[in-house]
């Protein structure tokens, strides 16, 4: 599916500013944003519940939407799963599921097959098609919305937080084997979700949305690594930044020289325009400041490590913490600089214990700012 120039206003508000988005055949892709920033506005238009004020959606070389004309819903053969599965309460799950299965072009042991079908490619037991969705946890009940969704062989799925009402085990599990699934009927999949670590592990391709704009689109590893600028950095997970002076390839900040590299790419057609001097990786490039961002598990505890502190504060989640540290101060740094890296094991890590760190990998550096 290709989004061309896609443009929304409710009055005279403009919600999407032009959304230019390709969903490959048969991939999975999230688009994840804060709350407001109109991620179901434009699940909405793909679905064709809402209109566009401008732009083109195509599908299979289809046209969907062109500007304010729009093929209905119901011809537009794309799946939808809500946030709360939005199951019929009074009928059982197996009427649920075969609710779009037409009646009289099918007969009854057809439907059933085909129910018990659609059951086991969500990884369903087919004994629970008597059952009322009432009977069923809220994960079973969001894989029989999935099963409902899979009935009409959809060319696109798309869901809504389909996970957000799960606890986190359950979560997990569920959205592991939706994703399998949509996979293994090869449909191209579209998820909207506001929780940074679902967008980074369910898809193939991540899209970022702030104030109706898409601010980055790519590989989730790439996008998280690479942020765009520093608003998508904070967004996606945490993020250390620091001042520093970059000449060529190479930034000087307090925890000593770092090789640096640009922001990844904003969208597909648009690269970041870094100052030609900083591309330039000689050393005789002129210096300049600005900020360079590392994720927190770049920032290692090593003995031999180059730079010195001392722990302020530990936060313990299991198999991780996070340690607080209070840099030693520097010549060029007399301020004192507190960092936050994560860490696998609590008792090398004691608030006041004296620590070594060291760097690895490279950071990102933001010549905007
Ligand atoms: N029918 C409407 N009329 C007027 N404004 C609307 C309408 N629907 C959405 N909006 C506005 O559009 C903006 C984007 O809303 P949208 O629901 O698309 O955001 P979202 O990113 O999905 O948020 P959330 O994560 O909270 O669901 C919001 O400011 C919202 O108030």
């Amino acid at each position: 599916m290709t989004i061309t120039g896609l443009r929304k206003s409710f009055g005279s508000t403009q919600i999407l500013h032009g959304i230019d988005l390709e969903l490959p055949r048969g991939s999975r892709t999230t688009i994840v944003g804060p709350s407001g920033s109109g991620k179901t506005t434009l699940l909405r238009i793909i679905a064709g519940f809402a209109t566009a004020s401008e732009g083109h959606i195509e599908m299979n070389g289809r046209p969907l939407v062109h500007g304010k004309t729009s093929v209905p819903p119901h011809l537009r053969n794309i799946g939808f799963v809500a946030q709360d599965g939005a199951l019929f309460p009074h009928l059982s799950v197996g009427e649920n599921i075969g609710y779009a299965i037409d009646k009289r072009s099918v007969s009854r042991g057809e439907r059933e097959s085909r129910i018990a079908e659609l059951l086991e490619m969500v990884h369903l037991d087919p004994a629970l098609a008597r059952r009322a969705p009432a009977e069923l946890s809220g994960g079973q009940q969001q894989r029989v919305a999935l099963a409902r969704a899979l009935s009409r062989n959809p060319d696109l799925m798309l869901l809504d937080e389909p996970f957000s009402a799960l606890d986190a085990g359950l979560r997990k599990d569920t959205r592991k084997a939706v994703g399998d699934t949509l996979t293994e009927a090869g449909i191209t999949t579209l998820l909207v979700t506001h929780d940074q670590a679902e967008a980074l592990s369910f898809s193939d391709q991540l899209a970022v949305m702030r104030a109706g704009k898409l601010a980055q689109v790519g590989e989730p590893m790439h996008v998280y690594s690479r942020p765009a600028d520093l608003d998508t950095a904070r967004f996606l997970g945490d993020a250390v930044i620091l001042n520093a002076t970059v000449q060529g390839s190479l930034a000087t900040c307090v925890l000593g020289q770092i090789p640096v590299r640009l922001p990844g790419r904003l969208a597909p057609d648009d690269v970041v325009r870094w100052g030609s001097a900083a591309a330039d990786s000689s050393t005789t490039a002129p210096a300049r400041d600005m900020p360079i961002m590392l994720r927190p598990e770049q920032l290692r505890l090593a003995e031999d490590g180059q730079i010195s502190g001392t722990v302020v504060e530990t936060d313990f989640f299991g198999a991780e913490v996070d340690v607080t540290i209070r840099l030693d101060p520097s010549p060029s740094d007399p301020e004192p600089v507190t960092l936050k890296i994560r860490h696998w094991n609590v008792q090398t890590a004691l608030p006041q214990s004296r620590v070594r760190l060291r760097v690895v990998g490279t950071a990102v550096a933001y010549p905007q700012g």
